[in-house]
């Protein structure tokens, strides 16, 4: 799509703190806020359910759910519409950063050597593990900035932007470019899309689709594929027809890294009765794409040795309308805003053979995608 003067003059027209979800060229847009629902438990199907039947035709419910069962879930009734929103890329300003890295890179190696543990003592087979980075600026970060430049750098297909609180003037914004589409259903269409075995990118050509055809060939990466792929499958013969898995994973690029990609489809038999696009995500959700497997160790797992990092990190966000169709990514290569504050997540998955180096160099290139819009290089 060529950009046009009137794109230009509607990029310039995002609101300071937009409530926006794109996964096409366009991105969709909330003009007005009708309302908002929040549950202390983003897994409970009677919300969700209930959200689904208060829509109107022309209504979208757009949020997001937390990584952990039993935790928080926030969805904005609203109007909207979707627009190109493509502007050019301003330079970001001059700003000073005090960046921290929580935990550090070597206490995180030290995380990923407690799981490797866990795996050789047979009490999981994968875990994913991550790490934060906390980020203060001095002026203040400004999240149109930064939204502008994700919708025209593309870095994930997914980009969204959702205040956490029922106040959209202020609080803490989820931002992010997700490349991983949990799932979307268009009548009684499904897709999903997950990710799971990633390579930090080089900025030589050759070295870069070296990295790629390794990722391809390695047996670890396979593994810790098949683990999110076989879960997903499982999950949707409960709800779906005709679920085809793929014949084996495909290579995905974002800017900063390579991952192995699942497409995945799936039908089901009765849409009009069928679970929407917000319960099915609750169904899937969390994968071993983000946690791990068994599920519950997994779960475990992260609790004790990560803590308590993630909140809406590692979750998904998405929107839902009153028919029920929607789309819902994982909330990844993702930041919370708030004043002056950002904090960023990455994870990386742990399974049998993981190098604790190399999952600090890849939760550090997932950091980067981030970092540079948000003008920290
Ligand atoms: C958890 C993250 O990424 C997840 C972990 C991946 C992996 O371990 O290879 C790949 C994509 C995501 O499902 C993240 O980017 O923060």
């Amino acid at each position: 799509m060529s950009v046009t003067a009137a794109d230009l003059s509607s990029s310039m027209a995002l609101p300071a703190r937009p409530l926006l979800f794109a996964s096409g060229e366009d991105a969709y847009i909330a003009d007005r806020v009708l309302h908002t629902w929040t549950t202390p438990d983003g897994a409970d199907p009677d919300w969700a359910d209930g959200v689904v039947a208060a829509l109107e035709p022309g209504e979208r419910a757009l949020g997001a759910l937390s990584f952990a069962a039993g935790a928080p879930g926030i969805l904005h009734h609203v109007v909207g519409s979707e627009r190109p929103l493509r502007g050019p890329v301003a330079k970001p300003r001059e700003r000073t950063y005090d960046v921290r890295e929580f935990p550090t890179a070597e206490a995180y190696a030290d995380m990923v050597r407690a799981v490797l543990d866990k795996i050789a003592a047979g009490v999981v087979r994968k875990v994913v593990l991550g790490r934060c980075l906390d980020v203060t600026s001095d002026p203040p970060l400004e999240p149109a900035e930064i939204i502008d430049r994700l919708l025209v750098t593309r870095p994930g297909r997914y980009v969204f932007s959702v205040p956490l609180t029922e106040s959209l003037s202020e609080g803490p914004l989820l931002v992010g470019a997700s490349p991983e589409l949990l799932v979307s259903r268009s009548g009684d269409r499904i897709a999903c899309t997950p990710l799971a075995g990633s390579v930090p990118r080089s900025p030589d050509p050759e070295e870069d689709a070296r990295r790629a055809a390794a990722l391809r060939a390695s047996d670890k990466d396979l593994a810790e594929h098949a683990f999110v792929v076989d879960a997903i499958v499982h999950a949707l013969k409960e709800v779906c027809v005709d679920v085809e898995p793929p014949t084996g994973p495909t290579l995905l690029a974002t800017d900063t890294v390579w991952h192995l990609a699942s497409p995945i489809s799936a039908r089901l038999e009765e849409p009009a009765t069928g679970p929407s696009a917000l319960r099915l995500a609750q169904m899937l959700h969390p994968t071993p794409a983000v946690g791990g497997v068994p599920a519950a160790a997994a779960a475990e797992a992260i609790a004790d040795i990560e803590g308590d990092l993630r909140d809406y990190f590692a979750g998904c966000v998405g929107w839902v309308d009153g028919s029920g169709d929607g789309v819902f990514a994982i909330t990844i290569r993702a930041a919370v805003i708030d004043g002056a504050r950002m904090r960023l997540f990455a994870g990386a998955g742990i399974v049998a053979g993981s190098d604790p180096d190399s999952e600090v160099r890849e939760t550090g290139a997932k950091l980067q995608t981030m970092t540079r819009v948000a003008g920290l290089g």
